[in-house]
């Protein structure tokens, strides 16, 4: 066995530590191969490694744990559902000692399915509905993170109509723009989440010290603390760092104005990954430890005292943990004219999914590392785009990608680093069924979603 990846090595590789090529070649992850994955579970299929998931979970926890018990205070990690969410995953989430952050009623549906106590969910969301808030205050779900002034109001009435008071944080936009693509930026000003800190027209009251005297008004609500994320796949510390600066100077001006300061700040998720082998991950112990000293050196000039810390990371836990795992199909040499008028082959490698399973590429441009999974090759290498089997020419897996030239029909062909934001974005696209989600760990796998059939998709179908 030789290995491929592994958790920990300066500069990330997208693999699991787990990853090794066996005497065959053939791709193991978590002491399975991907050969004999795809004979039990069919392809393509999420695979997911439960060790992976759980180092890294554990990672996050002692990271932050450890950073902010140095500055005086303690930290709540919040497994970032959307990244990921099944009954076995918020059940490994709990065990390494991190709550869940859900976004929807279907989120939280399964988080508490699971067995995740409602003291230990977080609900989310710009448009919540009436039911989904219900559900959170029936669960007694321990943080409801407002977003609207409306979403306020509804709140109190619905919390008030039950009896009940409904623990809140307030979302605010902090104007730092941070993470990858513009889509997956969700701190700047013009966008749909939160509720600006900037000061409103004239230089009145901003929207978010209006929305946190509106809860601080109403007896059904109780306000725990605030909000902000700042975006996706972020790679330095620096966002995270103005974003709490801001945070602890809005949170002061509301202690001064009302003689209340609150307890919690959550600084959200957002923690970047390694996607391919040449790129490097943000270390969770080094970012802890600079989000820890700027907290508590704007508390120390703000002459407040420290609040407790939360966050909510989602693909730096799940992200790397997971593998797609494909069967090649057609293919395809193209002849391209280059801008210089020259011209190159390009091997287009279809494979039996595609965009259905993991849109990310079609909407952010993202780019992902495969290898051919089921032997090893020595033949030289080839240009390729591996593309799925989509109505779609933007239907691409992997964009671009050196991989032996005698890739061919049968193959396994493994895509690293899909474990976030793959099966949580999967569609049914031309009516293909979804992946199974498949857990490995020590040799062994389970079938933690199974693959939908077309059974499943007639069923919803009523004719
Ligand atoms: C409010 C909130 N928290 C947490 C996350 C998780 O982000 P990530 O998976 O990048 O850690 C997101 C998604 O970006 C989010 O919107
Ligand atoms: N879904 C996005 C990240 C945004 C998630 C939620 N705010 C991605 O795949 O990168």
């Amino acid at each position: 066995m030789s290995a491929v990846g592994g958790t920990g090595q300066p500069s990330g590789t997208p693999w699991p530590a787990s990853a090794l090529r066996d005497s065959d070649g053939a791709l193991a992850v978590g002491g399975t191969t991907t050969t004999a994955l795809a004979a039990e579970h069919g392809t393509p299929a999420y695979v997911l490694d439960e060790g992976e998931f759980r180092l890294r979970a554990r990672r996050f926890a002692d990271a932050f744990g450890q950073a902010f018990e140095q500055v005086g205070t303690g930290v709540d990690v919040y497994y970032a559902g959307k990244a990921l969410l099944t009954k076995a995953v918020a059940r490994w989430a709990r065990e390494e000692g991190l709550r869940v952050d859900t976004a929807s009623g279907g989120e939280l549906a399964v988080a508490l399915a699971a067995g995740v106590p409602g003291a230990e969910l977080g609900l989310h969301g710009n448009n919540k509905s009436d039911g989904e808030l219900e559900a959170a205050l029936d669960a007694g779900v321990g943080r409801i993170i407002v977003d609207s002034l409306g979403e306020i109001d509804r709140l109190a009435d619905l919390a008030q109509a039950r009896g009940v008071v409904a623990p809140v944080m307030l979302r605010v936009t902090t104007g730092v723009h941070a993470g990858g693509h513009e889509f997956i930026a969700t701190a700047h000003e013009d966008q749909k989440f939160g509720l600006s800190v900037s000061a409103g027209p004239g230089g009145g009251d901003s929207p978010a010290v209006i929305a946190l005297l509106r809860v601080l008004e109403r007896p059904s609500l109780r306000l725990l603390g605030i909000h902000s994320h700042i975006g996706s796949q972020i790679l330095d510390a620096d966002g995270f760092a103005e974003a709490a600066r801001t945070v602890l100077r809005l949170r002061a001006h509301l202690g001064i104005r009302t003689g209340v300061l609150v307890d919690e700040v959550d600084l959200g998720g957002g923690y970047g990954i390694a996607y391919l082998p040449q790129d490097s991950e943000l270390d969770p112990f080094r970012v802890a430890h600079e989000i820890a000293r700027a907290v508590a050196d704007a508390c120390r000039e703000l002459g407040t005292p420290l609040p407790r810390i939360s966050i909510e990371p989602g693909r730096a836990i799940v992200g790397p943990a997971g593998i797609t795992v494909y069967t090649v199909g057609t293919v395809k040499p193209v002849v391209v004219t280059s801008d210089d008028g020259g011209t190159f082959t390009r091997l287009y490698v279809s494979v039996d999914g595609g965009m259905s399973d993991n849109i990310r590429p079609a909407l952010y441009g993202a780019a992902y590392h495969a290898e051919i999974a089921n032997r090893r090759s020595d033949a030289p290498l080839a240009l390729v785009r591996v593309v799925g089997k989509h109505c779609e020419s933007g239907d691409i897996v992997v964009d671009e990608l050196l991989l032996p030239g005698d890739v061919r029909p049968g193959d396994l062909l493994a895509v690293a680093a899909t474990g976030a934001y793959g099966r949580s974005m999967a569609s049914n696209y031309n009516l293909l069924t979804r992946p199974p989600v498949i857990g490995v760990l020590d040799g062994a796998s389970r079938v933690l979603v199974r693959r939908e059939t077309v059974d499943d998709l007639l069923a919803l179908d009523q004719g």
